[in-house]
């Protein structure tokens, strides 16, 4: 599936967020997106996933105008969007979550992936969810990812917070969301050399612009490390 924002314009208030940004997330690539604190990267996902509507610009999947779209019905097209705040139902169960991730009548099957992908979940499946670690919750909110087969997935800093092996861990279930071609990433991320590792496109924001939007190698070092002063890669 090919996900567009085409000249979107979006903010809060009085507050200009994002101005006239377009992206493509072509089907089955992995894009990621880099900005300097505040430079709109959270903006734009919450755009893509319905979240917050654009005050103009439109929303394409797969050449079809979604703008205006809720994000359940964004969802229902495809797209799934984790952010840090870990998107688990904190009162279910690991087991009981997965379930209500899967889609009808794959249940069984979404709890063998989830399992698969991510063996501390497999030990943990009657927890409550919400008394797992942050690092444990993080990979339940992108065991939903896979287990929904989503398209497109919006990854919102993902590894903030977390020790750095669970951060390998995360990755490493990154390349197995996107190996077999049909799901494609967009990716927020503040270890920028892991997301440029695994990137087939790369785009900068700064201050709600579109500043680059090219190959990881076309990147000029200098700017992207001016633009992170002090983030760690
Ligand atoms: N709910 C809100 N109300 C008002 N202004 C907001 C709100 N959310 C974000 N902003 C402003 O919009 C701009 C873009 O914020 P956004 O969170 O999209 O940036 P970001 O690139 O994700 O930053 P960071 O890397 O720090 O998370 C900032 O100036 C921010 O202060």
């Amino acid at each position: 599936m090919r996900f567009e924002l085409r000249s979107v314009t979006a903010g809060y208030g009085e507050t200009v967020a994002l101005r006239e940004a377009s992206l493509v997330v072509p089907s089955g690539l992995v894009v990621a997106l880099l900005g300097p604190n505040g430079a709109g990267k959270t903006t734009l996902l919450r755009v893509a996933s319905g979240l917050l509507a654009p005050r103009s610009g439109q929303l394409l999947v797969d050449d079809r105008d979604v703008t205006g779209f809720s994000s359940a019905e964004l969802t229902q097209a495809g797209l799934c969007h984790v952010t840090e705040g870990r998107s688990v139902f904190p009162s279910l169960t690991v087991r009981e979550n997965l379930r209500m991730f899967a889609r009808p009548g794959e249940e069984r099957e979404a709890l063998d992936r989830a399992v698969d992908a991510f063996p501390r979940l497999g030990e943990r499946l009657s927890q409550i969810a919400g008394t797992m670690s942050g690092g444990e919750q993080q990979m339940l909110a992108l065991a939903r990812a896979y287990v929904s087969r989503a398209s497109v997935v919006l990854l919102d800093e993902v590894s903030m917070g977390l020790a750095p092996i669970v951060v390998d861990e995360i990755f490493a279930f990154l390349d197995r969301l996107v190996a077999d071609g049909s799901t494609s990433l967009l990716l927020v991320e503040q270890y920028v050399t892991k997301a440029l590792a695994i990137a087939d496109h790369v785009y900068m924001l700064d201050r709600g612009r579109i500043v680059f939007c090219g190959e990881p190698d076309e990147l000029d070092a200098d700017a992207l490390a001016s633009s992170y002063l002090g983030a760690s890669a």
